[in-house]
């Protein structure tokens, strides 16, 4: 290998491995050593503590009850137009210790809106207004007079590791500094008995290429995920849509248990089955952002007969309170009755509620209470090359284990390399070969770059979604993350480029140095990765896979276009040539021509060989890479490289989960 090639290899790695890598590593050392000396202490324990309390968690009793009351709540939004549509209309109530409150209504009803009110987790959206009033057992609400978890209704989970993984990483990550590694797994332990997923705690998680954990189970994962944190107030949105009539059941029943415990659990929910309606203690209905019930579960049904809407025997009861509460859009005069029948409701539950008599003693709401979930970068109870070990495991391991996708990016990429290889078998030194290396350089520049960078558009913005909400919990840190991620990826994803190169080159007859060769893998593996680092910053602000998928070949595309090999260089109008400056098709295509042509032979057409091209470096001339090397292509594509891991890095960072501010209605009590 030449020094050209160790250069540029060195200058790469060094690019790919961010500046917080070597803290990274001395900090594993550390971290090692001072674990063993914590298990030898351990082992002299004569037991473990007791799982249950082991979440103790920093400054918050975590065994306090929470009695969560609401009042005021409103939620309105405007538009571009300035029209406001209101989504929650004065909204009160109360969440008590040791009860399940459901939030019930039809689609479009507010149930998820009051819910993301009460958790701090209404998504920050221009021209939005949310007010209110919450307080936690008499104080207004803050992060840090009480602990609660907040359950989505999207489970999202690396697929290649089991439940126990999946806790045990949670766990490392968000108990507490004080707490030994053992005491963790036991806690894990615990709530994977508590959970019900015994059975299943070594069975990988799964997704649509591997099938693992049911629809219950995960969202069973998912609750223990958030109970980690030791929550004496548990949210969760619409926990049973999308599992069958069993699961649903399941699950409700976890949610149950938690509430007998002591717990303080708040769910929406839309159409129960009456099993599942039986379960809640309390019930909150909505339509249309109002109140039309809200009090204990038993009552609702006494409450709709006193006002005239007696329930049909042997009925569902959530099905009957759904047909009552909902807006019939069908027909106009069947929406007339039902708008009349839901108003009429509202208006009878307000004539009550304000006729009702106060329980217990008012508190006064002296100040805001701010709604936000946590979300700091510093609020992991480990340090950064702790977290960044933590997360490299879970890196490796979730592309290490995912056979299917690194079987499928093999086949391709070997598959490529035979079609290559098979159509520019032995090119010889014609002159028409000299095109064909042309071609060659380009197609395998694009074969590189296209299946790195789907690969990656694919994956990417899922898993952003994923750390988004883990960052917002305050798992880790944006910086340990990134580098754990790229430390993890890179050996496997240079092994694609590498395979195609591999084949394709003896095939095709290039130059026939070993050098060379070698420096002909490099520049497709650093390649490969710069359009990985494209993919990573294309899904960092995409909103969804479609949208990744959509501007990251459109892009590649004009990269192509100005590859080196359609346009010459010395064409591109002036305006346009920084396109070729970070194309990085025209990076890899320029290093890959000027690594093959320099020493080349061409045969003449005629004895006398006029007009010929009969040096390789008469085709460099030709496609204005004169004064261009292996090493100056090799320097811009790592600057590329880097440029896109700063912008994903930053794009993460600036792209914190923001959410709603709620603000206080003045002088009310609750
Ligand atoms: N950010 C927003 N911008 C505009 N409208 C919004 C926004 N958030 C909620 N809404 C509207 O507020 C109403 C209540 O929405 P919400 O999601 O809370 O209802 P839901 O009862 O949870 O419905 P579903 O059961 O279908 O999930 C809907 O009409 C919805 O379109």
């Amino acid at each position: 290998m030449g020094s050209g090639t160790v250069d540029f290899l060195l200058g790469a790695a060094v690019i790919a491995l961010p500046q917080y890598q070597i803290p990274v590593l001395l900090g594993t050392a550390s971290i090692s050593i001072l674990r063993s000396i914590r298990r030898r202490r351990c082992k002299h324990r004569k037991s473990l503590p007791d799982p249950s309390n082991a979440a103790v968690t920093d400054g918050v009793s975590t065994r306090q009850h929470v009695d969560l009351r609401f009042t005021d709540v409103r939620c309105s939004i405007t538009n571009k137009t300035g029209v406001t549509k209101t989504i929650l209309q004065n909204i009160g109530g109360e969440a008590k210790p040791g009860r399940l409150l459901a939030i019930m209504g039809p689609s479009g009803g507010g149930k998820t809106s009051l819910l993301n009110a009460l958790a701090g987790q209404v998504p920050s959206t221009k021209g939005m207004e949310l007010q209110g009033n919450i307080t936690v057992n008499g104080a207004p609400q803050t992060d840090s007079n009480h602990r609660q978890a907040y359950v989505q209704q999207e489970d999202l989970f690396y697929s290649q590791l089991t439940v126990r993984e999946t806790l045990n990483m949670a766990a490392a990550l968000r108990l507490p500094k004080h707490m030994l590694a053992e005491e963790k797994e036991a806690a894990v332990a615990d709530l994977i008995q508590r959970l019900g997923l015994v059975q299943s705690a070594d069975t990988p998680v799964g997704d649509a290429k591997k099938r693992g954990l049911s629809g219950g189970e995960k969202k069973r994962l998912s609750i223990g995920s958030e109970l980690l944190g030791s929550p004496m107030l548990l949210f969760l949105d619409e926990p049973t849509t999308g599992l069958d009539s069993f699961q649903a059941e399941k699950v409700m029943q976890t949610l149950k248990d938690l509430a007998n415990e002591g717990k303080t659990v708040v769910c929406s929910i839309h159409q129960p089955r009456s099993s599942i309606f039986s379960m809640f203690d309390d019930l909150l209905l909505l339509s249309e952002g109002q109140i039309v019930y809200s009090g204990p579960a038993k009552g609702v049904i006494s409450h709709f007969e006193s006002l005239g809407y007696p329930i049909p025997a042997n009925y569902n009861p959530a099905e009957f309170i759904a047909d009552l509460i909902s807006i019939d859009s069908s027909a106009a005069t069947a929406e007339e009755a039902s708008r009349e029948r839901v108003e009429k409701l509202k208006a009878a539950f307000k004539q009550k509620a304000a006729s009702a008599p106060s329980g217990g003693a008012k508190d006064s709401v002296v100040s805001a209470p701010v709604a936000s979930a946590k979300s700091s970068d510093d609020a992991s109870p480990c340090s950064w090359p702790q977290q960044a070990k933590l997360l490299f495991k879970r890196s490796w391991r979730q592309i290490s284990r995912d056979k299917a996708t690194n079987v499928a990016r093999a086949m391709s990429n070997v598959s490529s390399a035979i079609i290559f290889g098979g159509i520019f078998w032995r090119m010889g030194r014609s002159q028409t070969s000299i095109q064909d290396r042309m071609g060659l350089m380009q197609v395998g520049a694009i074969n590189a770059a296209m299946s790195s960078l789907i690969k990656t558009l694919n994956v990417f913005p899922k898993e952003r979604v994923l750390v988004q909400r883990e960052r917002a919990k305050g798992s880790y840190a944006t910086a340990p993350y990134f580098a754990a991620k790229l430390a993890a990826e890179s050996p496997i994803g240079a092994i694609f480029p590498l395979l195609f190169a591999a084949i394709v080159y003896p095939s095709a007859g290039l130059h026939p140095k070993l050098s060379r060769f070698a420096r002909f893998c490099g520049i497709l593996t650093l390649e490969s990765f710069t359009a990985t680092s494209l993919g990573l910053a294309v899904g960092s602000f995409a909103p969804s896979t479609d949208a990744a998928l959509a501007i990251g070949p459109g892009i590649m595309v004009l990269f192509i276009v100005f590859g080196g090999y359609y346009v010459n260089a010395g064409n591109v109008p002036r305006a346009l040539r920084w396109i070729p400056s970070v194309s990085l098709i025209k990076h890899a295509f320029e290093g890959l021509c000027d690594n093959e042509f320099p020493g080349l032979d061409f045969e003449p057409v005629s004895a006398d060989g006029a007009g010929d091209i009969l040096k390789g470096e008469q085709v460099l001339n030709r496609l204005g890479f004169k004064d261009s090397s292996v090493a100056k292509t090799a320097r811009a594509q790592a600057r590329v490289l880097a440029f896109n891991y700063w912008l994903t890095y930053c794009i993460l960072k600036a792209k914190k989960p923001a959410f709603q501010r709620m603000d206080p209605v003045p002088g009310r009590t609750i």
